[in-house]
């Protein structure tokens, strides 16, 4: 055995990937099985070329443990490396890459799991590495090389029949757990199951049952014997479903795949098959799951591989915001793995991957809605969610989602924004020249309120989801001369404002005392007003302003404190509401005409469903006396 020092000033190196990469020690296996199917790669295209000659048909790369000897080893039938290839790469460009890292990278321990520093990272878990190796060429003789975490290695001949690399790692005391083949097991499925190469990690026994012969009737079958067999535990899938060409998939394949990916999943909805060669390589599929009805969207589902490599489930400087809700797999070489965050950000790879992908999701979405309508409208709870998300975040994706996105009124039809004007332009005209669109946040709570709009030939959008609030706002951004208002935001005849002038039945004096007698039975955030409504409107009624509404529900989503804005509504009296008259100015006895008002007052509040506790009780027992 020779020895020599690899290089004088990487003296601390050891003792710093060791500390520095604590928390992501387990990145070394991804790493050391990364370079065994890039050496796997290098001879299959050397053979291709005709460079390498012999029968280079078994690729697999082997995983073992042996416990007694406390090691773990990595071995490839790739390319091997001569004497002179093991001190170059392993003495040289692994450390100075591996010392690269350290020095970039000691202060940014949050992105070390992205990405690896290569060979050394073994060192993270080893307190000695022995690499065997021999060089595919033909003269080739085997080479040990030892480490042991100290810049002095030994390196000599060593007995190998077959070419490839072995990289042994005597585990160290802190990592035992790499001993374990649960551990392990675990570890492979996490980043090499969808490598190239089958990833063999011992064996796995495998049961089937032998056919029963045919027995005479009457007669009882015999127990079918089990037949158990110890077959090669194959950890991946090597040949993975975005690697394929579409035209060759059924809907079938890919729900398999979704299934392979989310054994608990629910069957997405439909998906986008992502490959592209230029001006970056990118493949991947995008799945959209359904979320109808959940409150908690799951992000941080679509993993992010690096040929076939898996590298992370964070993805969100990769993707857009909005579109980390799809579930799936997006492989791609071109992402600069090994580069900080910021730097991710301003890449401009990155940012064209970005562009693609929601292009390509716009696209998708758009021959949804056009090749059947129908269809689409009946995925629209679904898939609103991300449209929505997606307009609110993107400018360019809302441009684009405008031609697709849906609204969806009372009557259950839906309608393009587009449609949508087209259908309201004639009686939701405002005297301002806008137009209003009416909605409601919950169909059943606001029925009444709902229904008086409809009355009026108004027609209602369903806006129920958290999404929606955010989603009017980009609305009334973007769309000329559109407002929207809340079905409880005014008296159905001023939810869109005309110019007319209604006729009051009531005399200034007689306004005066409803106003007087109202105030004095509503809660103390009311406000009192006596308009002329339609004789047939409710004799009191509760309204909120749209835009103090929207400033507290603001203020409640970003975790405010809304005592100040407590919920205030005013108290609209219908003046032309016949019982107005009847039952309160006409009625002598004062304390009688303060519960008739009182008791107009809690109807309304009840049809908003404001009425609980011990005034619901009271109301209760006063309507059973009123019968
Ligand atoms: N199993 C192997 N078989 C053949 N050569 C190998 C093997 N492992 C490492 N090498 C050689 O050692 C070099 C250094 O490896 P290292 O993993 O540190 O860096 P890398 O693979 O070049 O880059 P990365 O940082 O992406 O891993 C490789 O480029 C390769 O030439």
């Amino acid at each position: 055995m020779q020895k020599g020092n690899i290089s004088v000033q990487t003296e601390n190196i050891f003792p710093i990937i060791k500390k520095f990469l604590y928390s992501d020690q387990e990145i070394f296996l991804r790493e050391l099985v990364s370079n065994a199917t890039d050496a796997t790669s290098k001879l299959v295209t050397l053979a291709r070329k005709g460079e390498a000659k012999g029968d280079y048909s078994d690729k697999t790369i082997d995983i073992m443990i042996d416990q007694e000897a406390g090691t773990l080893t990595i071995r490839d039938r790739g390319i091997g490396m001569t004497e002179e290839e093991v001190k170059k790469y392993l003495n040289q460009v692994a450390l100075s890459s591996a010392q690269d890292f350290v020095d970039k990278y000691q202060d940014d321990a949050s992105i070390i799991g992205h990405f690896g520093l290569g060979f050394y990272s073994a060192f993270m878990v080893a307190d000695k590495v022995e690499v065997v190796t021999k060089s595919y060429q033909d003269d080739a003789t085997a080479v040990r090389w030892i480490c042991e975490g100290d810049p002095s290695y030994e390196i000599g001949e060593a007995e190998r029949d077959m070419q490839g690399t072995d990289v042994i790692l005597h585990i160290g005391e802190d990592s035992k757990q790499y001993l374990e083949s649960d551990e392990i097991e675990g570890l492979l499925m996490k980043y090499c199951r969808f490598l190239p190469y089958p990833i063999r990690f011992g064996t796995k026994t495998e049961t089937t049952y032998e056919e029963v012969e045919e027995v005479a009737e009457g007669e009882e079958a015999p127990e079918p014997k089990k037949i158990e067999t110890e077959v090669d535990n194959i950890i991946n899938n090597t040949d993975p479903l975005w690697k394929k060409a579409p035209a060759e998939l059924t809907d079938e394949d890919y729900k398999d795949f979704y299934r392979e990916l989310y054994p608990m999943g629910e069957p997405p909805m439909f998906w986008i098959h992502l490959n592209i060669d230029y001006p970056f390589h990118l493949t991947g599929i995008l799945y959209f799951p359904k979320v109808s009805g959940k409150l908690e969207l799951q992000r941080n589902k679509i993993q992010l591989y690096s040929n076939q490599v898996y590298v992370t489930d964070n993805v969100s400087d990769i993707v857009p915001e909005f579109l980390t809700l799809l579930h799936g797999v997006i492989d791609s070489p071109d992402i600069p793995l090994n580069v900080s965050r910021s730097y991710l950000q301003a890449d401009t790879n990155v940012k064209k991957i970005t562009g693609y992908i929601t292009k390509k999701v716009a696209e998708k979405l758009n021959s949804l809605f056009k090749e059947d309508r129908k269809a689409y409208e009946e995925k629209w709870p679904d898939l609103g969610v991300f449209v929505k998300y997606g307009m609110v975040s993107d400018d360019k994706f809302y441009d684009r989602a405008k031609k697709f996105a849906l609204v969806e009124n009372t009557e259950d039809k839906f309608f393009t924004i587009e449609e949508y004007r087209e259908r309201i332009k004639e009686n939701q005209t405002d005297k301002y020249d806008r137009l209003v669109a009416i909605y409601t946040a919950d169909v059943d709570r606001q029925h009444t309120l709902v229904e008086a709009a409809r009355a009026r030939g108004l027609d209602v959008l369903k806006f129920e989801h958290a999404i929606d609030a955010p989603t009017i706002q980009s609305l009334e951004q973007k769309e000329d001369k559109m407002t929207f208002v809340r079905v409880d935001s005014a008296t159905p005849d001023q939810l869109v404002q005309k110019d007319e002038e209604k006729e009051n039945l009531l005399s200034e004096e007689e306004r005066e005392t409803v106003t007087i007698l109202f105030s004095g039975v509503v809660d103390n955030t009311g406000s009192v007003e006596v308009k002329p409504l339609d004789v047939q409107d409710a004799p009191v009624q509760i309204v909120r302003n749209e835009f103090m509404r929207r400033m507290k529900e603001m203020q409640m989503m970003q975790g405010m404190n809304t005592d100040m804005f407590p919920d205030s509504y005013q108290v609209v009296v219908n003046a032309n509401n016949p019982l107005v008259k009847e039952r309160l100015l006409d009625v002598e006895d004062e304390a009688t005409r303060s519960e008739n008002a009182k008791y107009l007052y809690q109807l309304a509040k009840l049809s908003q469903q404001m009425l609980s506790g011990a005034e619901l009780k009271a109301f209760i027992e006063r309507s059973m006396k009123m019968m």
